[in-house]
């Protein structure tokens, strides 16, 4: 047999991977990007390339929490019941300033909240506290309770201390580790470049967004949804279109694309049928495939290679295959090349919200949606989920995992769920 029809041959033929044991495949080749540096206000949502260790101590020095006087807390022992202890006040700081005077026995200083605190003081009394007069020319404040070591004085190094780890390499910046990196003075961050994906689909049925509908066809949606979740995941998407279903076409588009991204996907033409040529292709060449069926739904047929070290991703063409393949498969590979932490969709416990009775020899990814009642996370499956429906996508927080059963899971049971990136829609 030549390689064609060997490609043939194996089209009905193929080898169910877990779909662990098919992840890990694909993990192998998704290597670390190298490093690239962007200004601070851009770093949100991408991911550290190196740990960002503290450059100093913060609160760099002693800070006042209060508007108030500073000053040591051993001066007020001798307050209460009407008998205030009067200290002299020797200094004004406001924030920004250094203090000009060492607070000693019986002086205090006038202090604004997040000033810096005079060596010698070692308590801030706020303002409401305290009472002022002038007493022989001099400007006195008056204390009327024993006050507490330390109160009101955030210490030096109290929130970081020098060359602490504040940053681990890996994690996905948000405002507040934006607020972390500008606090400590570093306008450009050290993050991994996003990963350039080039997607296109195949299907002689499919028209572009702004075409007219007619007979027979359909609009290319999931080109515009894979557009979408890989920008959700950090990656660059370069858009290729869509082609027809010939694999002359094809052969030389995945070439291309092979060659100019880090990444390629692919949705439609993977399964059996006489036009998908997704899956011919990729046979062809059997020697570089990684898998071409997993033991899920829907996405069973999802396929995969690894071209010149690069990874074609070829997706189903059935929406929620798409959809599932795309969480399953191609997340965890663009977010591995970003150095992400968590490359994989977290797993939540949740209680099933309804019946869920469609049974399978292969792991089920039912889209749903989560609520919480009364403290405990619920998943409600999508009424109609088939591998083929396409709008109930628009409605899923969750996947929630059915493992391969005799029989359905019930409302009330314990089940494990995948969760989407962002909100809870509810
Ligand atoms: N005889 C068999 N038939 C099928 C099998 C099988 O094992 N034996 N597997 C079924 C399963 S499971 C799935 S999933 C689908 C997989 O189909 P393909 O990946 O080959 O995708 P296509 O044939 O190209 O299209 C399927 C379906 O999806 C629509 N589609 C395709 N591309 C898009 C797009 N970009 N946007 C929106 N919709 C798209 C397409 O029009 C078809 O309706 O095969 C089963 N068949
Ligand atoms: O790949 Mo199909 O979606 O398993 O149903
Ligand atoms: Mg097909």
């Amino acid at each position: 047999m030549n390689s064609k029809e060997e490609a043939k041959d194996s089209k009905f033929h193929r080898k169910a991977l877990q779909v662990a044991e098919a992840q890990s495949r694909i993990m192998e080749y998704a290597k670390l990007l190298q490093m690239e540096e962007v200004p601070l206000d851009q770093s949100v949502g991408r991911y550290l390339a190196e740990p960002v260790y503290a450059p100093h101590p913060f609160p760099a020095f002693n800070r006042s929490g209060m508007d108030g006087y500073a000053l040591m807390s051993a001066d007020t022992e001798e307050a209460g019941e009407g008998k205030r202890v009067w200290l002299d006040v020797v200094d004004n700081i406001p924030c920004g300033a250094v203090p000009a005077a060492d607070i000693r026995r019986g002086t205090a200083a006038r202090i604004m909240t997040g000033a810096q605190v005079p060596a010698g003081a070692d308590t801030v009394v706020m303002l409401e506290a305290t009472e002022s007069r002038e007493e022989g020319g001099r400007l006195q404040v008056g204390i009327r309770k024993p006050q507490a070591a330390g109160k009101n004085v955030t210490p030096r190094g109290f929130e970081l201390k020098e060359g602490e780890l504040v940053l681990p390499a890996g994690r996905m910046i948000k405002a507040g580790d934006i607020a972390v990196l500008a606090a400590f003075g570093i306008p450009l961050v050290q993050v991994i470049r996003r990963p350039r994906v080039g997607i296109f689909a195949t299907g002689t049925e499919l028209l572009d967004v702004h075409e007219p509908l007619v007979p027979g066809k359909i609009r290319n949606s999931n080109s515009p949804m894979l557009e979408a979740l890989v920008r959700e995941c950090g990656g660059e998407p370069v858009m290729l279109g869509a082609i027809v279903d010939d694999i002359e076409q094809a052969r030389s588009k995945v070439q291309i694309a092979l060659e100019s991204y880090d990444v390629v996907i692919t949705t439609g033409g993977v399964s059996v049928g006489d036009y998908d040529i997704m899956g011919d292709l990729i046979r062809e060449n059997s020697g570089d495939m990684l898998f071409n069926k997993v033991t899920m739904r829907p996405g069973s047929v999802t396929t995969a290679a690894v071209r010149g070290g690069t990874l074609l991703l070829a997706l189903s063409g059935n929406p929620g295959a798409c959809f599932v393949g795309f969480h399953l498969f191609a997340r965890p590979a663009i977010l591995q090349m970003q150095g992400a932490d968590q490359p994989f969709l977290p797993e939540w416990t949740a209680v099933l919200g309804a019946d869920y009775n469609k049974v399978n020899n292969y792991t089920r990814f039912v889209r749903a949606r989560l609520e919480i009642h009364e403290g405990q996370l619920y998943a409600y499956p999508a009424v109609i989920d088939e591998s083929s429906v396409m709008v109930t996508i628009k409605d899923s927080d969750c996947l929630i995992v059915i493992p391969p059963e005799e029989r359905g899971v019930s409302a009330g049971d314990s089940v494990k769920v995948l969760k989407l990136p962002g909100e809870i829609r509810g």
